[in-house]
């Protein structure tokens, strides 16, 4: 699938690099890897991690015999970068975006190109090889574009295709989600000191609980609410607490705090924040 193909990855921070990891070897020999950062620090880490791709600050030089050209700075810095590689990219080439709430057709106008535009939204879990990407294809994108990003992100993780309207929900829900877990990790590790715990011991027993506890969802396909009755004793202590979140209103705030970052998905096409 990815016999001629060389890929760019044009500002590879956290996200460009955990796609890295996955690919190289697997997919893509690491020299037809071109990876792309602004800073001298930035691309002496890149060469460090990955010494046998090429890594450069220039976009343009990235671009000009990529077929995959991978957007992973940072909505705001697109500007600049994409002044860059305007005058010299592929007609053809295959543009892979992660940029959060960022339309295919705003990358279009933007880019001036009629290039074939897969969207993609992974997170952070990818950089240990257990990510959750949406993709969803753009209006030039063939099927097969869409196979060859969807094969792509499935070397760091699982992938879903979903259409570019539902975008928006997954950043706030899967893209942004992480962030949530690591609260949940942070205040159940906090709880069990409360409680007397030593923090290392604490920190421990949450982070394998949440892992445990999202395996066991996985493996086993059941309801989550069913796997909750297996933890709940009658008159015992699961109940007593589930009580407490119900009356705090755990499932709200959660529909709440998703509902937010949904609509700060769709703020970010709008502005140039
Ligand atoms: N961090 C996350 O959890 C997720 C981020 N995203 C999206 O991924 C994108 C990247 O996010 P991160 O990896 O977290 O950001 P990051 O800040 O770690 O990486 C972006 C990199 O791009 C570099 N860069 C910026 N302009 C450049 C230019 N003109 N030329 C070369 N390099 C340039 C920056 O120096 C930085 O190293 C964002 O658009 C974000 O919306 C998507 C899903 C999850
Ligand atoms: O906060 C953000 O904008 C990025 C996109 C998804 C997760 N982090």
């Amino acid at each position: 699938m990815f016999n001629d193909h060389t890929l760019a990855i044009l500002g590879a921070g956290s996200i460009g690099q955990a796609l890295l990891g996955g690919l190289i070897g697997d997919l893509l020999p690491p020299e037809r890897i071109i990876a792309t950062r602004r800073s001298e620090a930035g691309q002496a880490a890149l060469r460090d991690a990955y010494p046998d791709i090429q890594v450069t600050d220039d976009n343009a030089a990235a671009v000009a015999d990529a077929t995959i050209v991978l957007i992973a700075c940072k909505p705001y810095q697109r500007t600049a970068l994409f002044d860059a590689i305007r005058p010299v990219l592929n007609n053809d080439a295959l543009v892979i975006s992660v940029l959060a709430g960022i339309h295919s057709d705003t990358l279009a106008r933007e880019l001036d190109s009629t290039n074939p535009i897969v969207r993609a939204m992974p997170n952070t879990p990818a950089l240990v090889d257990a990510g959750a990407t949406a993709l969803a294809a753009g209006t030039t994108a063939t099927q097969t574009h869409l196979d060859l990003a969807t094969a792509m992100f499935e070397a760091v993780g699982t992938a879903e295709v979903v259409s570019e309207k539902q975008m928006d929900a997954v950043t706030g829900l899967s893209g942004s989600g992480p962030a949530y877990v690591f609260m949940f990790i942070e205040a159940l590790t906090d709880a069990g000191v409360r409680q007397g715990l030593p923090r290392d011991v604490a920190a421990r027993l949450s982070t394998q609980t949440v892992f445990g506890a999202a395996k066991l969802t996985r493996d086993s396909g059941e309801h989550p609410a069913i796997l909750r009755d297996g933890v709940t004793t009658p008159g015992g202590t699961a109940i007593a607490a589930v009580s407490e979140l119900e009356a705090h209103g755990l499932r709200t705030m959660i529909i709440n705090a998703v509902e937010t970052a949904t609509r700060r998905s769709r703020e970010l096409n709008e502005s140039d924040e």
